[in-house]
């Protein structure tokens, strides 16, 4: 599938973009003539950078305002219009987005359109050139694509067709199947662009809230399913007007983007596969998705092991040994693996700096990470030692993929010889339920993307939780069994920086266990430091449940937290916080299946009593 960008979508200068795309790995770019406007280059110096960076110039966009008007404002239309076919005719372009009229049409008349459509696609056939036109959703009298397409059928000249831009067509709430009846020849363009389901007017969700594909609300597979039933063979771009893209480092930007169609493409060829529909859109499969089966590790990096150990052992952790060659310390209880790294942790307190997850063939999990463009992390193992498959996820977490049920392959290297060896008293803790990263704003959706196209996991509805250093913005990531799964936290704006200081914005690894109370007394008795939470919470909780009073007072005592959902109950704590991240336990009782969301503002704002403390 040959692909494009608009430069709209990226920030930095023309020359900058054309350079990020280029090296992401696009076909060819959208030029957004305001970008054109404000480049010191020259259009013949934007044709040769083009070319010197084997990009294609795909199409020339927007051209506004044009149908539907007086005669008089036809011929300045006309003239208009003109300049801008010499201008592409400098770049070597032949193609031209023209934008249903939104401001300036007066008249709404069907033949009146066709016939003013008409003398631009003659005056653009002197210079060689194709018109695209395009129903936006707000078009004064033209916004639907079946509108579209009736006035550029009607039109009838070879060098007009319409273009079907995704947003338009799915922010109405229109059914795109009707797009397959259209002759693929004559659907010129297709941009696609994806949105989080909002309630606000179409312009303001268009001109700001655009995101990748995979990113948002809309099934653009389906969309792009009709978009190949049709016939269309041409290119695929991405035009995506969002306020946080453009103020993003745009390299990163363009691989997002790229991300989003290799996997929308890999899934829509499987819609396709799956109706016995082949494509001339040449959509390339990705290497299929597996279902991770369960965390393999968690690892911690920190200059000064001792601490994070210490609170290992009072959660019940064994030390099992240490690496034979790299300052790297391996615990585990029951199924949970963590490390601790001190390998390349200077002025690093405590983080969480990767982690490990199960599947039956790691190779072509990683085959399928380095074809979604992940970036693969830098190997440091021997020959002899094991060779994980592993990649940095925006966030800089490092995402390993380990043989199911296969750790005794790397459990060696840290002279682990027996897989499960007998602890000395069985292990309270049972696996690794879940991971909460914090997620800079200006790469949220990137991350969303990343974790669930290269591990595979559904995104589950986000929600907000208030705290005292502003709304955090939360969003879990799971397999569809929950063997895996992430909770992504957006850090609130101005904190972001908070992540490399090391320091009030933490993360957490929560272990399960299917006794809470045994454990938390055992830790007590071991001196650990719980997360002090408020008797005010306890209050609540006796008006919200009908709880047991003795439970009620344990539940002070060790400072749990307490939920419940339609299947069962959910009982929780937190460690204290070592410089960037934190334990939590938690034991889900009768398949409580949520993770304490209502108790989430309680640790936030206790988290920030305690740090503001400390820092005095
Ligand atoms: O918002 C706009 O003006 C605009 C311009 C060009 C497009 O292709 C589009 O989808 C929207
Ligand atoms: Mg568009």
């Amino acid at each position: 599938m040959r692909t494009s960008i608009a430069t709209v979508c990226l920030s930095g200068t023309l020359e900058e973009k054309m350079l990020a795309c280029a090296k992401a790995g696009f076909d060819g770019i959208e030029i957004f003539e305001q970008d054109l406007l404000v480049s010191p280059m020259s259009p013949e110096e934007v044709r040769a950078l083009a070319a010197r960076l084997g990009l294609t110039l795909d199409l020339f966009q927007p051209f506004r305002d044009f149908e539907g008007v007086e005669p008089q404002l036809l011929q300045a239309n006309l003239h208009r219009a003109e300049a801008k076919f010499k201008l592409m005719t400098r770049l070597g372009m032949d193609m031209m987005l023209l934008c249903s009229n939104v401001g300036t049409a007066t008249i709404n008349d069907d033949e009146l359109f066709v016939s003013q459509i008409r003398q631009l696609a003659d005056l653009a056939a002197g210079y060689g050139i194709r018109i695209a036109y395009e129903a936006l959703a707000w078009g004064t009298y033209v916004n639907t694509y079946q509108h579209s397409w009736e006035i550029a059928r009607q039109v009838d000249r070879e060098n007009v067709g319409i273009c079907l831009d995704s947003f338009h067509i799915l922010s109405r709430g229109d059914d795109p199947e009707a797009i397959a009846q259209i002759p693929g020849e004559k659907i010129f363009f297709v941009q696609l662009a994806d949105a989080p389901v909002l309630s606000m007017d179409i312009l303001s969700w268009s001109r700001h809230y655009r995101v990748f594909p995979g990113q948002g609300g809309f099934k653009l597979d389906e969309f792009l399913g009709a978009i190949a039933r049709s016939g269309y063979a041409g290119i695929i771009s991405l035009e995506i007007f969002n306020d946080v893209f453009r103020q993003s480092n745009v390299e990163r930007t363009a691989v997002d983007g790229l991300r989003s169609l290799n996997l929308l493409q890999s899934q829509t060829a499987a819609l396709l596969d799956a109706q016995g529909i082949g494509s001339a859109l040449a959509l390339q499969a990705l290497p299929g998705g597996q279902k991770a089966n369960g965390f393999d590790f968690t690892e911690i990096r920190t200059e000064d092991p001792e601490p994070v150990a210490r609170l290992l052992a009072q959660l019940g952790f064994e030390f099992r040994g240490q690496h034979r060659r790299k300052p790297v310390q391996l615990f585990s209880a029951g199924g949970a693996r963590i490390i601790i790294n001190s390998q390349r942790s200077r002025g690093v307190t405590a983080a969480v700096s990767g982690f490990g997850v199960q599947v039956p063939d790691p190779a072509a999990a990683g085959e399928r990470a380095v074809q979604l463009l992940a970036r693969p992390v830098p190997r440091q193992h021997l020959r002899n030692e094991a060779d994980l498959p592993g990649f940095n996820a925006p966030d800089n977490t490092e995402v390993f993929f380990g043989a199911t049920g296969d750790a005794g392959g790397w459990e060696a290297e840290f002279g682990v010889h027996e897989s499960g060896a007998a602890a000395e008293h069985p292990a309270l803790i049972q696996c690794i339920d879940h991971l909460n990263l914090a997620q800079p704003w200006q790469s949220f959706d990137e991350s969303v993307l990343f974790y669930t196209s290269v591990l595979n996991l559904q995104a589950l509805p986000g929600t907000e939780v208030p705290s005292p250093m502003g709304l955090v913005r939360s969003q879990v990531l799971a397999t569809g069994d929950n063997a895996v799964r992430l909770a992504l936290n957006i850090v609130p704006h101005g904190l972001e920086e908070a992540i490399d200081r090391n320091h009030e914005y933490p993360e957490h690894i929560a272990v399960r266990t299917g006794d809470i109370i045994t454990l938390a007394r055992n830790a007590v008795a071991d001196g650990m430091d719980f997360l002090h939470i408020p008797a005010n919470y306890y209050e609540d909780l006796a008006a919200r449940f009908d709880l047991e009073p003795q439970l009620l007072q344990t539940l002070q005592e060790l400072n749990l937290l307490y939920d419940r959902d339609e299947h069962g109950e959910f009982l929780h704590f937190y460690t204290e916080t070592i410089g960037n991240m934190f334990f939590e336990v938690v034991e889900r009782r009768d398949g409580y299946d949520g993770y304490g969301a209502p108790n989430a503002p309680i640790r936030l704002a206790a988290q920030f009593e305690r740090n503001r403390w400390s820092r005095h």
